[in-house]
């Protein structure tokens, strides 16, 4: 005698053929059939997918209306696939932990004071090191792929951050290849995720396959850990262990993610941290931090590419901030550079790494833009479709840093990247999971770009058109170019120097 739910609109399911069919499609599959529904049903749709139902809202202001002032219904995540649970060490990581205690314990832990997100290590990794560019030129005549390049330094960054040392670069690649063929496998193993306990004896093999790879990954970063621990030990007989502050020596900084991890006692099981848990924490952290920025940075640099007027612009800005000096733009700098400022919030609009963003789920039954959605529900916020909403943004499809200069460069200041008030673009998500590196993901971008642009001049190779199209083959997160950035680069000249 219940009155009927109000489910949001969606094509017609058939029982369980249609969630199997609906489960094995790609995001950037769904992605133009989520479009056409919008069209056809308004910005919130449903579709039959997996085990459930998945909601799909494709405008801010109902993003707002659920993520901000609902927050804490829709601050869970739905609970992850056998795969997955094996990945964050039964959701014992940030991003997939359940609302509640020990997900607010891991990500107070990352983002409070004594955390490595509040130190600066880039010059130590320095990308805006000349050299390092300059030497990846593969063909030796300035033309460079810099794909391999961005991801790689950023990467490197985290590590730092995360391990507190400079590891030598064939570590990283190791920590790298291990973290491909973990994430190989989870795509590779779909089939298993639907009736997990089915798919286990039905694909055994990959599922054993699955079980070694993921061994392999932790064997990788226990031995790291293992030293960190060992370091950490012989700081504290020394009785000269760092202030909870951080403390840099000789390239090493000694706050580093782990460390913090180390010292965490479990709210609700009263215990430390284990290896399998320690090892799903630092990956997420290097995983998090990486496919996210080093993307967005290949897709700023295309753009500059593609519109130099953009270009000059930024490098007139750069240059009257850092006027006679040849050194390499610093944390401070920066806060000086508006223009800088327009163009990575304009990347990050027209660009977000991740067009679904991260799955939330409702707490409670709760109705939304008049429909209404059962407790545990998955709901996914889509972050690229709502940044480019013709009503709240002129020319969206356009890349024009300027839309954020309004006011005379106080528009940028001003700008809500959180969306406390209203949303109007969303690349970090919103709400009580909004991504607890923001801060920093902007930062790295602000250097860099700044950086690069200050040391080079970047123009496209042989009068190609720079492609901006995006990769069909780009999973969740994040969304990669189709055809990655080949730029050709030369010094800038500067000032006085010898031209001939
Ligand atoms: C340009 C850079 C970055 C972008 C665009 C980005 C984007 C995102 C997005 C969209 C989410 C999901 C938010 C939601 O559920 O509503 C997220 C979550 C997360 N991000 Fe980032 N991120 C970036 C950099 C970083 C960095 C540098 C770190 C840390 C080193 C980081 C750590 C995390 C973590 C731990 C979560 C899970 C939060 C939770 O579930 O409470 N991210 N990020």
């Amino acid at each position: 005698s219940k009155p009927k739910k109000k489910l949001p609109p969606g094509p017609v399911a058939f029982p369980i053929i249609s969630r199997y069919l609906w489960h094995c499609k790609s995001f950037p599959e769904l992605e133009p059939i989520l479009r056409k529904l919008h069209a056809k049903h308004g910005p919130i749709v449903s579709l039959p997918i997996g085990n459930s139902f998945t909601i799909f809202v494709a405008s801010g202001s109902l993003a707002h209306q659920a993520l901000i002032q609902n927050a804490t219904i829709f601050a869970d995540r739905p609970i992850p696939h056998a795969i997955h649970k094996i990945t964050s060490s039964s959701q014992h990581d940030i991003n997939s932990a359940p609302y509640g205690r020990t997900w607010r314990l891991l990500r107070r832990n990352l983002t409070s004071e004594t955390s490595p997100l509040k130190l600066c290590p880039c010059p130590q990794v320095g990308l805006g090191n000349p050299h390092s560019l300059q030497q990846s030129s593969n063909t030796g005549d300035g033309i460079v792929r810099v794909v391999n390049d961005f991801h790689f330094a950023i990467l490197c960054l985290l590590v730092l951050m995360c391990y507190g040392d400079k590891l030598d670069e064939k570590m990283v690649k190791e920590i790298e290849i291990s973290r491909q063929r973990v994430s190989a496998g989870f795509l590779r193993f779909r089939k298993l995720t639907l009736w997990p306990a089915l798919g286990k004896i039905l694909f055994r093999k990959q599922w054993e396959e699955f079980l070694q790879l993921r061994k392999n990954q932790e064997n990788v970063l226990i031995s790291l850990i293992r030293a960190r621990q060992q370091l950490k030990q012989e700081m504290h007989s020394k009785q000269n262990e760092a202030d909870s502050g951080g403390e840099k020596e000789s390239g090493v900084c000694v706050t580093a993610y782990i460390n913090t991890l180390l010292d965490l006692e479990l709210p609700e099981e009263k215990r430390e941290l284990n290896d399998g848990e320690l090892v799903s924490l630092c990956s997420e952290f290097l995983n998090a931090g990486t496919h996210t920025t080093s993307p967005t940075l290949q897709w700023i640099m295309a753009n500059l590419v593609k519109y130099p007027h953009i270009q000059t612009k930024l490098y007139k800005e750069i240059s009257s901030v850092m006027g006679e000096r040849e050194d390499e733009v610093t944390e401070e700098d920066l806060q000086k550079m508006l223009y800088l400022k327009a163009v990575i919030l304009e990347g990050l609009r027209r660009h977000p790494p991740g067009h679904f963003g991260v799955p939330h789920a409702v707490t409670e039954d709760v109705t939304l833009g008049g429909y209404d959605i059962p407790k545990n529900t998955a709901v996914f916020f889509m972050a690229a479709e709502i940044a480019c909403n013709p009503e709240v943004w002129e020319d969206p499809l356009e890349f024009k840093p300027e839309r954020f200069l309004s006011g005379g460069g106080k528009g940028v200041e001003l700008f809500d990247v959180t969306g406390t008030k209203e949303i109007k673009m969303m690349p970090f998500g919103a709400g009580r999971r909004i991504c607890p590196g923001y801060g920093l993901g902007i930062f790295h971008l602000e250097y860099f770009v700044a950086n690069l642009i200050w040391r080079f001049e970047w123009t496209a190779v042989g009068g190609d058109e720079v492609d901006l199209s995006e990769s069909p083959l780009s999973a969740l997160m994040p969304v990669v170019m189709k055809n990655p950035l080949k730029a050709h680069i030369s010094p800038r000249v500067k000032q006085g120097e010898d031209t001939h």
